[in-house]
């Protein structure tokens, strides 16, 4: 536990951003939700915070057992082994050797049988061809060196000129063995990270993965793993497997020189080596933990300016450049204080890799001088021993020459490992499931008119969107009840309007619906557009089918994919601008990768087949048709956006559209998206918040004329006029098992009245 003290210093003008901020340096340490370092305003004085928490090496820790304690029914076996790393201070311990070994299987092993598995072994295959030529090339220079000597020791002028001959040859023969296998190996290795990284991101990226691992701080920066450490594993482990391959090779050949010119040579060479691995082993061992948190606090340090740069409008309004700067610092101290430990740890270690290295060198030339004095061998001999001996003793003592780079490689297995188990972790959760959870269901709507065929009922089904059965929502790591036993339906037209007091839960039951959290209990069935997918089952009993997202049985992207596909969209609270051009931002997220083809016009991927977009991934199934580019600026004249076409120059302009357009306009532009992917449900989460009444009115009218069913989010009065129900939720009660909810049609005209009196 460490105490940290910020300066927290008085502002002569206090601006509140739109877009909240958080700086997110500091947790709690005993709960999930991120620690809040506040700005204060110019009434306060001047004053010292103490905040007291776990330092930020720990925190991630502390995180993942609280991941771990809220999915320990749950959870496969490997993420637990995972966190068999902490320790209750949340100090890292060193991986066990089998832990490590098994996560290096894990990790590089699905490449080697992926479809790009005979690429990859012709590749690996012609690399390690290239590697045995280039020592077979060493060896033979070890000859040539002898013979070389000896001419030189005789002074036999001819034979001299000739092994020099002999010797210039065989350097332009064997040089471009060594070049060509380092550009093979280079090749392999970036065809291989090419992979993975697709791997990992589509992993990444199936289930909502990713804002599980960010919403519940599962495991700390796993972009750098994805960018990073992935980079450096696949060169390293190639790298790693040929130096090991080579020493094994080199170790056979040159070992059969050195016994054959003098067996007691090479029995004290295996001696030293292997007690100079055994010291180098006990030195080391701090290395792997230090290695591994110097990766993490790196990150942590990246991130940190990142998220200042994201947030730089609200930190320059906050006026907290100087808060800032401390907490940056404090994570570029943590980085620096790692890292003066690794420096120190290393340095320890290379006195005795140096002393070893060198205390060894005249050892041969000692013990076979006497051979060549008493005429039992030829000069050219000497000379040969001291090579053959150098190798020896460099492939005997792989482990202590390379042991930073070893422990280095261990910690980026040890990373990559985790992640990977969290990924598995993360697909695999669902089906392993015995707790209950809420059910997400996708019906067709023609489905339900089959189902129901033999009722009464039938108009009544068809007009259904939404149906939500007995739903106890809770937060997903603290469980904590937020709504208790909801039911309700929402058939077409009916539009419900969201309210409560903040933090209720009105966001919550959105992300419910969304399938975002499913901790609780009930059912959420949506009656969606029949779309085209070929896993859609055509009976009626099976017609629902169950879209959880964190089921890893189905394809990739399948929760959301078919959400939006099937006419379910969701408008977050806060407006989502992507990188790229404005037709981009209108096209995301149904036709966004359209968009990418179109805008490059070429084959993205280069030569790499496996980069290709998986055309089944594509999902076009369900997919509305394309908007031409006359759709696109019709819509944006509909939100009252037609003058940032001619401000921004065309819909091909890319800029930072979160910087360069005011919340109002991004949440316009939300709206445009909303009325081009045409959905049957949306669900909008105070999706006009940043709007003037006039504007917000006109965005109903539009989706209303749209034909599109609406669920809003939100506090304003004014959105009453817009909705048929309300839907008021209030603060549970912990002591009481009374519903925290209650539903009453609005009437508009007395609403009116009200307002207007
Ligand atoms: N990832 C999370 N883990 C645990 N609790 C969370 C998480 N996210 C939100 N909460 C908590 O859930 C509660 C409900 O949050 P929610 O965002 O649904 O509130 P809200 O009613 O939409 O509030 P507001 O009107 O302020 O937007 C809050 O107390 C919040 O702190």
């Amino acid at each position: 536990m460490r105490t940290i003290t910020v300066d927290a210093r008085p502002n002569t003008l206090f601006i509140t951003p739109k877009k909240p901020y958080t700086a997110n340096n500091f947790h709690l340490n005993s709960h999930i939700v991120p620690f809040t370092i506040k700005y204060y305003p110019s009434t306060m004085p001047p004053l010292k915070r103490r905040i007291k928490g776990s330092s930020s090496s720990s925190e991630n820790w502390n995180f993942r057992n609280s991941f771990r304690s809220a999915v320990a029914a749950t959870d496969s076996p490997r993420l637990d082994q995972g966190n068999n790393n902490d320790d209750g201070d949340g100090q890292r311990k060193v991986p066990e050797l089998n832990t490590l070994f098994r996560r290096f299987w894990k990790v590089a092993a699905p490449y080697w049988f992926s479809e790009d598995k005979v690429q990859a072994r012709l590749q690996l295959a012609a690399v390690f061809a290239l590697t045995l030529g280039t020592t077979g090339i060493s060896v033979g220079f070890n000859f040539l060196g002898r013979d070389f000597y000896n001419a030189l020791a005789d002074k036999d002028q001819e034979q001299f000129t000739k092994q020099l001959l002999y010797y210039l040859g065989a350097f332009a023969g064997g040089i471009p063995f060594f070049v060509l296998r380092d550009y093979a190996r280079e090749v392999l290795s970036l065809r291989w990270r090419s992979w993975m990284t697709k791997f990992y991101m589509q992993r990444y990226l199936k289930n909502q993965t990713f804002y599980k691992i960010q919403s519940q701080s599962i495991i700390d920066n796993p972009d750098q793993r994805i960018v990073d450490d992935l980079s450096s594993f696949t060169g390293t482990a190639l790298s790693f497997s040929l130096t090991f391959f080579n020493a094994a090779v080199d170790l056979i050949s040159f070992s059969n020189i050195l016994y054959g010119i003098y067996p007691p040579l090479f029995i004290v060479l295996l001696a030293y080596s292997v007690g100079g691995t055994a010291i180098s082993v006990f030195l080391g061992r701090e290395l792997v933990t230090l290695n591994f948190l110097q990766e993490k606090k790196e990150a942590d340090f990246r991130y940190g300016l990142v998220r200042v740069r994201e947030n730089a409008e609200s930190i320059a309004f906050y006026g907290g450049e100087e808060s800032e700067i401390q907490l940056l610092l404090q994570r570029f101290s943590s980085a620096f204080e790692n890292l003066t430990r690794l420096l120190i740890s290393s340095r320890n270690l290379e006195f005795f890799t140096n002393g070893y290295r060198y205390l060894i060198q005249i050892l041969p030339a000692a013990v076979v001088a006497p051979m060549y004095f008493s005429g039992k061998i030829e000069f050219g001999v000497i000379n040969q021993s001291v090579s053959a001996f150098n190798h020896v003793l460099g492939d005997f003592s792989l482990v202590v020459y390379q042991f930073q780079a070893i422990s280095a490689f261990s910690a980026v297995i040890d990373r990559l490992g985790e992640f990977d188990d969290v990924l598995d972790s993360s697909s695999s959760k669902c089906l392993s499931s015995s707790v209950e959870e809420i059910s997400l269901t996708y019906c067709s709507e023609q489905s339900s008119l089959l189902l129901e065929a033999n009722g009464s009922t039938l108009m009544d089904k068809c007009q259904k969107v939404l149906d939500i059965e007995n739903l106890t929502l809770q937060t997903p790591t603290s469980e904590a009840t937020l709504i208790r036993d909801l039911s309700l339906v929402i058939s077409k037209k009916d539009h419900l309007l969201v309210t409560g007091p903040s933090g209720s839960g009105k966001t919550s039951l959105l992300r419910a619906l969304a399938g975002l959290w499913n901790t609780g209990r009930g059912k959420i069935i949506f009656y969606v557009n029949e779309g085209n997918d070929p896993q859609a089952p055509a009976s009626s009993e099976g017609s629902a089918f169950k879209v959880n997202t964190a089921d890893g049985t189905a394809g990739e992207l399948e929760g959301p994919v078919k959400r939006n596909d099937r006419g379910i969209f969701f408008l977050p609270q806060r407006p989502y601008m992507v990188l790229g051009t404005l037709r981009q931002q209108l096209l995301y997220p149904i036709w966004a990768d359209d968009v990418i083809t179109t805008s490059d016009g070429g084959n993205p991927a280069g030569s790499l087949p496996f980069l290709m977009r998986n055309p089944s991934s594509g999902n076009s199934g369900g997919k509305p048709s394309k908007p031409t580019t006359d759709d696109l600026i019709q819509v944006l004249e509909n939100v009252r956006l037609g003058y940032i076409l001619s401000r921004f120059g065309s819909l091909d302009s890319a800029y930072e559209w979160s910087s360069v357009l005011s919340l109002g306009e991004q949440q316009r532009l939300a709206f445009a998206r909303l009325l081009l992917s045409k959905p049957k449900l949306v669900l909008l989460d105070e999706s006009t918040s940043a709007l003037d009444e006039a504007n917000e009115a006109h965005l109903y009218r539009q989706i209303e004329a749209a034909d599109i069913t609406y669920i809003s989010v939100g506090h304003r009065r004014t959105l009453y006029d817009y909705h048929t129900r309300n839907l008021h939720i209030t603060t549970v009660d912990p002591r009481s098992n009374e519903r925290n909810w209650h539903i009453e049609p609005i009437n508009h005209d007395s609403l009116y009245n009200v307002l207007n009196r």
